[in-house]
Order: structure tokens, then sequence, then C-alpha cells
């Protein structure tokens, strides 16, 4: 995309942003650009006025009249700068709202690997967050803003023009200078933010760790207990000083400059109103109003020049930012359901799948086929690392495998996620904790089903997980979690019994998918929820990972993981006389609890 255009797709998302309202507003603030030109140029008619007045008893008409339109002009500019100040207000909030949006709008639609940190996706979506969507929202404010200052520019020029050329020269040509230094100040603070938002990212994790700024309580019992906050605390200065050294150095460096740049702009302000007294000193018909005019326009005439050329630059050079927060329009999305109608069928077929994770060389999942059948219960097992989970990521369709192809309920994954889930609920190993009622963490798993209080505890006593909602005193409408002081924080192992019941809820799904579903539970929960595997699964094709090699006992099939490949295949009794890795690690277990 050529600069141009990428300006002016900006401006037109700006504009949407900033609605009508805010856009009148802002072309009324326009013709208010001049107003200090006029008022400078009352002053001096009053002040010629009360020249003349002085001395004589003459007609004091003129002052009067010339005094009234200062006051008028004034209560315009209080008026005005007042409403500006309270449409930029509600820009501001309109620009953070619309960011956060297309944010989290985008986080959403975009394929899952990118959330994996595919294409620095979340690094670039962190700049967008904190610069890149703000330039971009407020480019139009922005050149409204700089085509005021234009205005106001020549208005002023114009004035102190018929005065003495010289003024405005001098004026412009000295003001140079500080608008190049005050740009480059600005474009070394930003580079320093952004090499910050990069190597920062540590101390921002250690800040978090020891609880500032993040509402997680994880792991925050640990670090109490192992007494890590010096530790912690540590870590985080010491990146967060070297940024903060840094910071100063550069401060040090543009106040210095900086304190220059004023002295310098002083004293072309004193030499221009000597040139001022000196020209009037010279041809006293211009009148000492020329002097106030001066007086009035010259800091304003240099703020102006220099407010416009930095404006103007930093525009420009804004124009590479605007283009990043475009990326988000380029990214590859998942795919929309083309399907009409739910999958019928709850059949899995993985035809020669291979997988590695995004920005890694390493074959997680190495050439896997395998056929499930329609109502089959299935254990996946195997050690730590061998690819249970990320076989479960792509039977939902999380990621696209680099080679073959998945089935789902008879859908080609790939090509349609959002209907192949149709056919499937899910105990993910990290599942969400909800801020929300007990009713609404169960039902949320199928929006459209509408099941009464009596349905939901039938479905809960089925799989025995009905005390959770029991024990609490509002019921299905206990408020739970542990952000807001009104609700009720419930234990891991409670947490863990909700989040089945809201997979056992989805009941039109045909295939149910559990990672480790019982890992919090304590033993009598577990072996009730074993009991109770035919009322969670009914006829549902059923997918199960679990260390637990008792559980073996209620399924029909074991596919044993070794490194990425599923090297056993079968029931407990063939996999026993099989004699393999399956066996080993079933009779580990065993002699364990023997
Ligand atoms: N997001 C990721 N990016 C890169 N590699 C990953 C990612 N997630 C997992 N892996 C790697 O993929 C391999 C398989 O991980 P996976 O979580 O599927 O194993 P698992 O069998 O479920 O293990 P566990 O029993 O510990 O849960 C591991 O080597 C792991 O390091």
């Amino acid at each position: 995309m050529g600069k141009l255009r990428i300006l002016l797709k900006a401006f037109g998302v700006s504009m949407k942003i900033k609605g009508p309202y805010s856009m009148m507003i802002s072309l009324v603030g326009f013709g208010a650009a001049l107003l200090p030109v006029i008022l400078a140029n009352r002053l001096r008619t009053l002040t010629d006025s009360l020249q003349m007045l002085m001395g004589t008893k003459g007609d004091a008409g003129p002052a009067l009249f010339a005094f009234i339109t200062v006051v008028g002009l004034y209560i315009a500019q209080v008026l005005i700068t007042n409403i500006q100040q309270y449409t930029n207000g509600m820009d501001e909030i309109k620009i953070q709202r619309f960011i956060k949006g297309t944010i989290i709008r985008h986080k959403c639609e975009v394929r899952y690997s990118y959330i994996e940190n595919h294409d620095d996706f979340q690094k670039r979506l962190a700049f967008i967050e904190e610069y890149a969507g703000y330039q971009m929202a407020k480019c139009i404010g922005n050149m409204v803003t700089i085509l005021q200052l234009a205005a106001a520019f020549a208005a002023a020029s114009f004035s102190l023009w018929k005065i003495n050329p010289l003024i405005v020269l001098i004026l412009f040509v000295t003001s140079i200078p500080a608008a190049l230094l005050a740009y480059f100040q600005q474009e070394e603070t930003f580079r320093y933010r952004a090499k910050w938002m990069e190597e920062g990212a540590l101390a921002i994790h250690y800040f978090h760790m020891i609880g500032g700024g993040d509402h997680s309580l994880n792991g925050l019992q640990e670090i109490r207990h192992f007494a890590l906050f010096d530790y912690l605390k540590a870590r985080w200065r010491a990146i967060a000083d070297e940024y903060i050294g840094k910071k100063n150095s550069i401060m040090a460096k543009h106040v210095k400059f900086n304190t220059a740049a004023d002295f310098l702009r002083s004293a072309v302000y004193l030499a221009v109103l000597l040139l001022a007294a000196y020209e009037i000193y010279r041809n006293p018909a211009i009148g000492l109003g020329a002097f106030t005019l001066v007086f009035a326009l010259s800091g304003q005439l240099q703020s102006v020049t220099g407010d416009f050329l930095v404006g103007t630059m930093v525009l420009a050079q804004n124009i590479p930012y605007m283009k990043e927060f475009f990326y988000l329009d380029e990214l590859e999305r998942e795919h929309k359901s083309t399907s009409e109608g739910k999958p019928s069928t709850g059949t899995i077929h993985f035809d020669n799948v291979t997988f590695t994770y995004p920005n890694t060389d390493k074959e997680v999942l190495k050439n896997i086929t395998v056929q499930i059948q329609d109502g089959e219960k299935i254990a996946v097992v195997g050690e730590n690392g061998s690819g249970k989970s990320t076989f479960i990521s792509l039977m939902c369709g999380m990621f696209d495998p680099r080679a073959g192809e998945i089935h789902v309920g008879g859908i080609n994954i790939a090509e349609d996620p959002a209907a192949a889930r149709e056919a499937v609920s899910v105990v993910f190993q990290d599942f969400a904790h909800y801020e929300a009622s007990l009713r609404d963490n169960i039902t949320v798993s199928d929006k459209h089903r509408k099941a009464d209080e009596a349905e939901i505890m039938e479905l809960l006593r089925s799989i025995n997980v009905h005390d959770v909602v029991e024990e609490q005193k509002e019921g299905l409408n206990e408020l739970v979690g542990s952000f807001s002081h009104k609700a009720n924080n419930l234990s891991g192992g409670q947490w863990q019994k909700i989040s089945i019941a809201r997979a056992a809820y989805r009941q039109s799904a045909k295939i149910m998918i559990l990672d480790e579903p019982t890992s919090a539970l304590d033993p009598v929960a577990e072996a009730q929820l074993y009991r109770n595997f035919a009322s969670l699964t009914g006829d549902k094709t059923t997918i199960l990972i679990s260390h637990r090699l008792g559980i073996t006992a209620v399924v029909d099939r074991i596919l044993v993981f070794d490194n990425g490949k599923i090297v056993e295949d079968g029931s407990h009794k063939q996999l026993m006389a099989q004699n393999g890795l399956y066996a080993d690690m079933y009779r580990a277990q065993a002699q364990w609890y023997a």
C-alpha cells in the first residue's frame, strides 16, 4: 500500500470514529483558530483609541467599542476552547473503545495459530494497542489541527508582515531549529519506548508475578511462602532500573537542549519587540497599537509555527505505524462456516497427519493415521510431552496440520472448523473460569439450549457434580470467581466439576473430549465420575486423556502416544497381551498402588 493510500484509509476510519458531531466541532474550531489574531488586532485598535484619548477630552466611543469587542472575543474563545476540550475528551473515549474493540475482534477471528505468537502477533498487537491504533484513530483530528495551525500561521503572519516583514521572517526562521529539536526528541522518546516494549516485557512479567496490575492470584501463595518478593522485585528492578537510567539520561539531554531553545526563543521575542519599538519610533503614524499587536502575536506565531512543523513531520512519520494497524486486516481468518446444519455423526479420522507448532521445527505429531468410529470410547495415554494435548488441539481445529487431513463429524476441520466444532464438546486441560453465576458457567457451552433449573440439576446429579451447586446459598444463581467482592471463589476441584458439567450440558454434541478431566478431583469424586461415565458420555464418541490407567477399563480402545506417534492401538486386554509400552506403564502404576 502506498503512503498516500494508507493515509487516506486512516483518515476514513478515523473520521468514522470521530462521528459527525465531533467533526462539526472541529470545523467550528477551524474558524476559532483565527480568534487570537482577531483579538490581537482589536487590542491594537483599543491601544490606538486610548492613545488618542490621552490628554484630550475626545470621543470615548471607539475605545469603548474596541473594549466591548475584546470582551466578546475573550468570551467566544473561552466557550470554544471548553467545547473543544469536551469533544476531545469524548473522542479519546471513542478511540479507546474502538482500539480495544478492534483488538478483541481480531483476536477472536484470526486463526488460532496466531495466538501462539505466530508472526509475532502478540507483540504486534501490544504495539497496536499501545501506539499504532491511537495514531491511526487520531489522524483526522491531527490533520484538522495542522490545518488550523496553518490558518492561524497565515493570519498572524499577515498581520505582523504589515508592520515589518522582517518580524515574520525572524520569527519563522528561528522557530525551525526548535521545531526540529522537538521532533527529534519525540522520535527518540518513541524509539526508546518501543524498544522497552520489546526488552521490558520480562520486567512487566515479573511485576505481574508479584501481583502488580494483574488480578490473577496464580502463584501468589507460593511466592509468599518461599518469601520470593525480594527475589522477584530485584529481577524486576534490574530491568526496570536500566530503563529508568536510560530514560533519565535522555530526559536530562532534552532538558539541556530545551533550556537553550527557550533562551533563543525569548531572545528572539525580545528582539522582535525592539524591532517593533524601532518601527514606531521611525514611523509614529503607525501608532502605539502596533506594539500591542506585536507583543500579543509574536509568541503566538512562534508556537504556531513550531506546532505546525512538528505536527506535519509527526503525521508523515506515523504513516508506517498506521500501516501496522492495517496489518490486522491482512491476517488469515478462521474459515466462516459454510455447512448447512450440524454434523450428524461422531466419527474422527486422522489421515497421515504431521504437525509442528508455529515458529518451531520439531515434529510434535508424526504421520498420525487413525479412524475413530461413531460412539467409540477411546483413551489416549502416553508420557508427558508425547503429543496427546496437541492431538486434541488439532481435533478441535485450533491448528492446521502441516501435512495430512483431519475429518471430524465427516467435516474437514481445516475447511470449516466452526461446523466441525458443532459436533464436539470438550473439557480442556486449562478450562476457563467465568466470572458469572454457576448457571452461566454451566450453560455457556450451548447458548441455544433453554434448560430450566430442574433440568440442569438433573443433569448435574446424573454425573455426580451436583454438590458444588447445592453447597451454595444461591444455588445456580451463586456468583463465582475471584475478581468481584460479590463473588464466591471455588476450589480447584469444584471448578473442574463445573467444567465437566459445562461439557455435559452441550447435549447436541456427537463427540466428547476430556483432557485430564479429573486431575483436581479427590479420589472419591474421581471414582464417582467414572462410575457415571456412561451418563456423562452417553452414546457420544469419547476421547479421554488421562495418566490414571485404571480408567482404561471403561473404554473400548486405547491409543498409546510416544514421541508424537501412535505406537499401540487396541483394547486393554490386547495391549496387556502385547506387553509393550502400555503394559509397562500399567504395571508401573499398579505396582505403586499395591
Ligand atoms: N505452544 C507450543 N509451542 C511449541 N511447542 C509446544 C507447544 N505446546 C506444546 N509444545 C510441545 O509439543 C510437544 C507435545 O506437547 P503436548 O502438550 O501435546 O504433550 P502431552 O502429551 O499432552 O503432555 P502432558 O502429558 O504433559 O500434558 C512437547 O514437546 C511440547 O514441548
